[in-house]
């Protein structure tokens, strides 16, 4: 369960009478989630979501993301928005952490998600890189290629206790994709983890999209590598290529992917799988024992890694085009 930091009722009685939501009647810690700590909050107004950013999220990128809900709301995205305070401000204090109340969303995340979710997914996440056009403030992506080594110098030493021979076969891939990361593919904002688990349907139409700590400006087709790996395996580690031909079909009815895009997929992929990787095993050995929250498991992501390495075109992915065997 994702709840770093706990607080009291008095305290967020307190913080919730800058907002308009009426008053409090009852609240719970949400048990999901790895990064930030999430309360479900009931008041004579309706449901509201109390975020408490944690670890990752830097307090200056914070504008970035609740200024990026706001413009992809105005655009006809559904996504959850931050409540503005009396003050003006969309961003509070609770317990010491930067806080922010969050309108609720309506639906569920799929635990089984099928292909025609996957299809879905592929439009919405294209409607989102078109909304993205002209948001003005601009965030670099900390966990690209640059901010890979760090994050793995943090673990290395102690790799091998997750698997034999990972520190080797990391430095090998690590060193493999800062030589080789693709240039000059187009940008704009992309979410960046848009896992199921931050998508939300109702039945078989997808209600929104929430989670936007990650959101910055890259490669969009770096966006869909990710798509790729959290949606399209199964969970013996095997590719469902009818689910990547739905995400990458439906992600086409929107936008059309470049020719170079489509050549630097499988390097996309690789690049995206590494990073959730490093994430996530830093989290494995770094998180303190008894933390109110699941850890995921990095070696999943060395599976896909693997699987990518192995790919020499994107119509492996399922991506039925010319330009895929290039
Ligand atoms: N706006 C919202 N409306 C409804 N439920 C929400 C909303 N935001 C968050 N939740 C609930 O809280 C859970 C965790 O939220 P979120 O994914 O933002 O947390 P996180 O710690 O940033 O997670 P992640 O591990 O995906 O980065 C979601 O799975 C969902 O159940
Ligand atoms: N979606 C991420 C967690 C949030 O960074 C993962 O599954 O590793």
């Amino acid at each position: 369960m994702a709840v770093y930091t706990d607080i009291t009722e008095d305290d967020l009685i307190r913080f919730l009478a800058a907002y308009d939501v009426g008053a409090l009647t009852s609240y719970k810690g949400i048990a999901e989630g790895v990064e930030n700590s999430n309360f479900l909050l009931h008041t004579t107004k309706g449901s509201y979501i109390l975020t408490l950013y944690e670890k990752r999220v830097n307090a200056e990128d914070l504008p970035f993301f609740l200024g990026l809900m706001h413009h992809l709301a105005e655009r006809g995205l559904s996504c959850p928005l931050p409540l503005p305070r009396a003050d003006g401000k969309l961003l509070g204090t609770l317990s010491g952490r930067p806080a922010a109340v969050i309108t609720f969303l309506e639906g569920m995340w799929l635990r089984k998600p099928e292909a025609q979710h996957c299809r879905e997914v592929g439009r919405a996440l294209a409607s989102m890189h078109i909304a993205g056009e002209g948001f003005p403030l601009k965030r670099a992506n900390a966990l690209s290629v640059a901010g890979w080594r760090p994050l793995w110098q943090n673990s290395e030493a102690r790799a091998d206790e997750v698997q034999s021979g990972l520190k080797d076969e990391i430095a090998a891939e690590l060193a493999y994709l800062e030589d080789h990361w693709p240039k000059g593919l187009p940008e704009g904002v992309i979410h960046a983890d848009l896992f199921p688990d931050n998508v939300f349907f109702l039945g078989d139409r997808l209600s929104g999209l929430i989670d936007f700590y990650f959101a910055c400006n890259d490669f969009l087709a770096y966006d869909l590598a990710v798509c790729l790996n959290s949606w399209c395996f199964e969970k013996d580690g095997s590719y469902n290529i009818t689910k990547g031909m739905a995400l990458l079909s439906g992600y086409e009815s929107v936008r059309r992917l470049t020719a170079d895009e489509v050549a630097a997929l499988p390097l996309l992929a690789r690049g995206s799988a590494l990073r959730f990787f490093l994430t996530r095993l830093y989290d494995w050995l770094m998180t303190p024992a008894g933390a109110l929250v699941v850890k995921k498991d990095p070696l999943e992501y060395l599976t896909k890694i693997r699987f990518h390495r192995a790919i020499v075109s994107s119509a492996e992915y399922g991506l039925r085009r010319e330009e895929a065997s290039a």
